[in-house]
């Protein structure tokens, strides 16, 4: 993998948001925290950006389990202010109207717009940025919802990969507890990244870097890991068919359809 300095990676990562929010000429930032190790990561990098009365964490859960717990954690360490919101009712009364019973995909799409909705909410009316939490092996894969969870203003993460991420969470004192957690994006019970994925983040790391970094081909990095080229080849499927979720919307140019002024 490739070897970054991690404390310089932090402090690049801490004057981005303070630059951020200072160009804005905002009041802070709100950020989503689930209790996961993206989100309390990027949580810790916001206050040590800020003051921490600037840096507001919304905690939305759906489901009742063990991540309330973790998320509360997250903001008890920080000693910032966390609101409790459950996006339950929320998302049940939008499904109510759908007029037909979503699968479970679908539904946690609508979990992860419905928060979006939730933080603009905050941002607009506290004249604040929506800092994401997106990594860069989220972000090429495409594993995240589009304008969900991967819609924000700034995402101070989007370079890191979670391998890095990881090891940037535990320089900045973010309980164990958290990194140890397994990554999910908790939409249905059980659902874990790595199954979802179809590869642990270590390899789908490894592989990313040579492929999209270096630009190396699938046979060579299938021979410098010693793995098999359609383990390469499941990785450049995700990130060629998500490219539509790195960029904004396009429709047809006219350049070549204009005569004159
Ligand atoms: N070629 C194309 N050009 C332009 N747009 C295209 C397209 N193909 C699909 N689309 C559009 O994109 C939509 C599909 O994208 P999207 O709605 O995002 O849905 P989709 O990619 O199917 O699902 C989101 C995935 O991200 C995972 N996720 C979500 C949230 C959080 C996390 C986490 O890590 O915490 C992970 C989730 O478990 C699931 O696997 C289609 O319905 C269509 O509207
Ligand atoms: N229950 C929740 N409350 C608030 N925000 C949430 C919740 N669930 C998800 N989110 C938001 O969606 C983001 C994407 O989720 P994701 O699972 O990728 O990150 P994470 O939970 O922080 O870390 P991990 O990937 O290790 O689980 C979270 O970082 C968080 O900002
Ligand atoms: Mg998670």
């Amino acid at each position: 993998m490739r070897r970054l300095d991690y404390e310089a990676a932090i402090e690049r990562i801490v004057d981005f948001i303070r630059r951020k929010v200072r160009e804005a000429g905002v009041s802070g930032v709100v950020i989503g925290i689930s209790g996961g190790v993206d989100s309390a990561t990027t949580a810790f990098l916001a206050v040590r950006a800020l003051e921490r009365e600037k840096v507001l964490g919304l905690i939305m859960p759906y489901y009742d389990n063990g991540d309330l717990e973790d998320a509360r954690l997250v903001c008890e360490t920080l000693g910032i202010e966390c609101r409790v919101i459950s996006i339950k009712p929320i998302v049940d009364s939008l499904v109510s109207q759908l007029g037909f019973e979503p699968d479970r995909k679908t539904l946690g799409n609508i979990m992860a717009r419905a928060r979006m909705i939730l933080l603009y909410a905050y941002a607009n009316s506290m004249n604040r940025l929506v800092l994401g939490t997106s990594n860069r092996s989220e972000f090429l894969t495409g594993y995240f919802t589009k304008w969900g969870d991967g819609a924000s203003d700034y995402a101070p993460l989007i370079n890191l990969y979670k391998t890095e991420v990881w090891a940037i969470a535990d320089r900045l004192g973010v309980p164990k507890r958290i990194i140890e957690k397994e990554p999910t994006a908790g939409l249905w019970k059980g659902q874990t990244d790595e199954d979802e994925l179809g590869i642990n983040y270590k390899l789908l790391d490894e592989i990313l870097w040579r492929l999209i970094d270096l630009k190396k081909s699938p046979e060579e990095i299938a021979k410098e890991l010693e793995i098999p080229i359609e383990k390469v080849e499941h990785v450049e499927k995700l990130v060629k068919t998500s490219e539509h979720k790195r960029r904004l919307p396009v429709g047809p140019t006219f350049d070549d359809l204009i005569a004159g002024p």
